[in-house]
């Protein structure tokens, strides 16, 4: 059995699989795709076509609720807007990546995010990931103005090796799943209550992954030549 896969049959679970759509941004060489591949096979791989654009489908758990997530790693974002755009549309929630030792993928953040709340409005879940921690010596871009940024954009945060820790690329996707799921419950509270009601019932408690590990990974991988002709 390849790594990172474990028989489903068998486990408890408790509701009916919940999927999410994750699009993971960023521009060209932060690591998008190691870090996308990386979640769905667990597996570090160096160098990839830098012009391939793919869904990759990996079924895990949560809270032992099975939750089927499907990531869409797209290309480079030097491209226009409005193809940056159409892929937005696409998802529901949103990674966007850039490299601790690269300043300008650091600036290229704030475009993307406007992009995001332009298309999807400011309260869709996002989170922002500083790649390539493990380049120490080559830092260009702080912790703190990291911390600062996503404070100011109102996204998760986190820096990752995606080369050395496949803890700490699960770690943002559970994180913005939390982040899907608590948005995704509110917008229900708020449709069920009656506008006279001026009481809106409890936010439901998210509990934090226990243990991703446990996940299990189907790993189906579709290529995605022409993005325009598969996600309108
Ligand atoms: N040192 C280090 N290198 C990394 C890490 N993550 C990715 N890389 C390397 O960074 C380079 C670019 O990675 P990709 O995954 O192709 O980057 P991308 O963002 O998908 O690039 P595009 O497809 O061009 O948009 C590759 O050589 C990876 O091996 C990391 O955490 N540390």
């Amino acid at each position: 059995m390849a790594a990172g896969r474990f028989p489903v049959c068998g486990r408890k679970t408790s509701g009916p699989t919940q999927t999410v759509k994750v699009v993971v941004l960023g521009q060209a060489g932060v690591g998008k795709t190691a870090m996308t591949v990386r979640f769905v096979t667990k597996r570090f791989i160096g160098d990839y076509d830098p012009t391939l654009e793919a869904i990759y489908h990996h079924r895990t758990f949560i809270d032992d609720n099975p939750v089927q997530f499907e990531v869409l790693d797209t290309a480079g974002q030097e491209e226009n807007s409005l193809a940056l755009e159409q892929k937005i549309r696409w998802g529901d929630a949103f990674v966007i990546v850039y490299s601790i030792n690269d300043i300008c993928s650091f600036e290229e953040v704030m475009r993307i995010k406007f992009l995001i709340n332009h298309t999807k409005g400011p309260n869709t879940p996002v989170t922002l990931a500083g790649n390539k921690r493990d380049l120490e010596l080559d830092r260009m871009v702080a912790r703190l103005d990291g911390e600062k940024m996503a404070d100011t954009l109102g996204c998760g945060f986190s820096e990752i090796t995606t080369k050395e820790s496949y803890i700490e690329v699960a770690r943002v996707f559970e994180g913005l799943y939390a982040r899907w799921k608590e948005q995704t419950l509110t917008k229900d509270v708020r449709c069920r209550s009656p506008k006279s009601s001026p009481k809106l019932s409890p936010r439901p408690h998210i509990r934090r992954v226990k243990n991703l590990l446990k996940s299990t990974t189907t790993g189906k991988h579709l290529d995605v030549p022409s993005f325009g002709a598969n996600f309108c």
